[in-house]
């Protein structure tokens, strides 16, 4: 009989092996400390058959920047069932205690990276970012001069090396950048200890973690995480730079070291898995067609306390609004809620006013962070207008200047 239970500090390999074979990993030599150290074995939800471990949900304690605003979350991974026990109810079982577990620890929502679309909609999660890839061919692409203002530019120099050379400038710019993008997630020391961890086997055949680092004067101003793959043909170099992650406090700074990053002697590609969305690369290049680009999803979101999550974002012009949410699998995180909010403040509480906005929980989850439209979702029949105007004067305050970006997978 299969029976579910926390998990306890030992429970790392048995779980480790769990998710490597689910995820088709054979798990040879995977043994990574700094991921470990990140597992919270009291957040994971265990499914046990006798003596094994046949199920896992795990939660990372980390805060999510939202639109104006930091947020504690529960950041959801691991889910694995085993082969054998598939198509039982295991995850759901897992899946909804965990979101009770997050909900209790007074975690206004949880986000996670989806193996498959079609899975999580279902436990109340909609599709809050995107992220935009590029596979560039670097002899076709380049930053269009005529953007480039290059008096901005003087003065930038690059320090490029081992990344974990450069920590201290990575992890500063980095925090200096959080509060501000949505998407976004605190990362500790564990966290970058995980990040610039350097395993051979995850390089996939590429080199050395490095980092560029852009100053001006003596202020650091931006820095891209990236490795070099090296390789030769018949006609001659074939390298490519695969971008991890560029992270910018100027627009002179994302421009220099994109510079630098489509013009490395030797490559003819540069591929960037997790742009964002409105990744401001396509708007500099001379032919943004030749980037590649391909859409993909990005954060899932799921909101546990909606007057929480909603006072705890800013909107991006004033609203007043009354929302009717349904939760049908969390029926207490449902309900009817006023939110009055703008650009500087936010309050949102239980009403018994009539509703202006019907719409179900995974629909305000994916408008939640501004990377969808509210007239969008209305558009597709997922919020019903019960006050006739209320979309058109709602949608404008969801957005918000930037696109969430969320930088990694996790
Ligand atoms: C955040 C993350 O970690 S994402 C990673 C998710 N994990 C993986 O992709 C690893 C491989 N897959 C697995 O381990 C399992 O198939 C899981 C965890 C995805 C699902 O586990 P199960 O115990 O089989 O799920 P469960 O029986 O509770 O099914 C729940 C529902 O989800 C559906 N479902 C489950 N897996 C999938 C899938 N891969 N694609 C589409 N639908 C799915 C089921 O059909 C079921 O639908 P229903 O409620 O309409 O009947």
């Amino acid at each position: 009989m299969v029976t579910f239970r926390a998990g306890v500090e030992g429970d790392y390999d048995e779980v480790n092996q769990l998710v490597q074979r689910t995820f088709l990993n054979d798990g040879a030599g995977r043994e990574w400390d700094e991921e470990r150290a990140l597992f919270e074995p009291a957040r994971s939800v265990l499914a046990v058959d006798g003596d094994q471990v046949v199920g896992h949900v795990g939660t990372y304690t980390r805060e999510l920047t939202v639109p104006g605003g930091v947020l504690p979350a529960g950041f959801v991974t691991c889910v694995a069932v085993a082969g054998t026990h598939r198509r039982r109810g295991l995850a759901s079982t897992m899946l909804t205690r965990q979101l009770g577990e997050i909900r209790d620890r007074g975690e206004a929502l949880a986000v996670l990276w989806a193996s498959e679309g079609s899975i999580y909609g279902r436990y109340g999660y909609g599709l809050a970012s995107r992220r935009l890839s590029f596979e560039i061919d670097r002899r076709e692409a380049r930053l269009d001069g005529s953007r480039l203002d290059k008096s901005r530019l003087d003065g930038l120099r690059l320090q490029a090396g081992p990344a974990a050379r450069h920590r201290a400038q990575v992890t500063d710019l980095y925090e200096q950048a959080r509060p501000a993008r949505p998407g976004f997630a605190s990362r500790d020391a564990r966290w970058w200890d995980y990040r610039l961890a350097d395993q051979a086997w995850h390089r996939d055949g590429a080199g050395p973690l490095q980092a560029v680092v852009c100053h001006d004067g003596d202020t650091p101003v931006g820095y891209a995480l990236y490795r070099f793959r090296s390789s030769w043909d018949g006609s001659g170099p074939n390298g490519e730079v695969g971008v991890m992650e560029t992270v910018t406090t100027t627009p002179a700074a994302y421009t220099v070291l994109w510079d630098f990053l489509l013009n490395v002697d030797l490559t003819r590609k540069v591929g960037f898995w997790l742009g964002a969305l409105d990744e401001p690369l396509q708007y500099l290049a001379n032919d943004p067609r030749r980037l590649g680009m391909r859409l993909g999803d990005g954060l899932w979101a799921r909101l546990l306390d909606v007057p929480a999550a909603l006072s705890g974002r800013r909107y991006a012009a004033e609203v007043d609004v009354v929302l009717e949410v349904a939760d049908e699998l969390l029926p207490g995180s449902g309900g009817v809620f006023r939110l009055r909010g703008g650009p500087d403040h936010a309050t949102c509480e239980p009403t018994t006013d009539a509703p202006d906005l019907r719409l179900d929980t995974s629909a305000l989850a994916a408008v939640y962070l501004g990377g969808n439209s509210l007239g969008s979702l209305a558009a597709a029949g997922r919020v019903d207008e019960l006050h006739p105007g209320a979309v058109a004067a709602t949608a404008p305050a969801f957005t918000w200047t930037r696109a969430p970006h969320a930088l990694e997978i996790f």
